[in-house]
């Protein structure tokens, strides 16, 4: 399969996402910065979609002349079921201008301390985990991930499994059949 046959419109200029395309698909992203159209820091798993899909469509609208549009939001969901435990997620949605796609990286746990500052002081994660790991632009780099997993895991390594399974439906004949 040929990942690198569409030329790929992203909805940001943040690094750890580009890197993430570029990883996905082998080529080079155009990058711009377009609105999400949700809160800074996404507190739903539907507000994350949400984010994505705008910056997806917005994207492909300001840059018709590529294929794909690709919106990449990170956010936090509470799951209520099961462990009452904030989660980081990221999320890519791929959009050709007529077929929606969304792929959905790993989610994983941030600690409650992190989640509590950031429901009662209104700030972003990012915030929270540039503090802790005496960073700045953490968002931009491995993120919230590589701070707790010290280095095991990578926001663009996350985001570039969301963006395969986003575009992959795209490009795979057995989505055809
Ligand atoms: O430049 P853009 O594309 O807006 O990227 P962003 O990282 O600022 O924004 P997102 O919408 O992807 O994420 C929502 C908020 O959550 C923060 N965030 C998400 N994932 C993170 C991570 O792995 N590490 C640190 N902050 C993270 C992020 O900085 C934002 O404040």
């Amino acid at each position: 399969m040929d990942y690198a046959q569409f030329r790929y419109a992203l909805g940001t200029q943040n690094g750890a996402k580009r890197r993430a395309v570029v990883q996905a698909t082998g080529v080079e992203p155009s990058c711009l910065s377009v609105p999400s159209g949700v809160s800074d820091q996404p507190m739903s798993e539907e507000e994350t979609i949400r984010g994505a899909i705008n910056r997806a469509k917005a994207v492909l609208e300001k840059l018709p002349e590529h294929h794909i549009g690709l919106g990449l939001e990170g956010g936090l969901m509470l799951d209520q079921a099961y462990t009452q435990q904030w989660y980081l997620i990221s999320i890519c949605a791929a959009w050709d201008g007529n077929q929606l796609s969304i792929g959905k990286g790993l989610s994983f746990p941030i600690p409650l301390q992190a989640a509590q500052r950031i429901v009662q002081e209104g700030i972003e994660l990012s915030t929270v985990i540039d503090e802790w790991g005496n960073t700045r632009g953490s968002n931009q780099q491995g993120g919230a991930y590589a701070l707790l997993t010290e280095g095991r895991i990578q926001r663009a390594d996350v985001f570039q499994q969301a963006v395969i399974a986003a575009i992959t439906p795209f490009i795979s004949p057995l989505y055809k059949l």
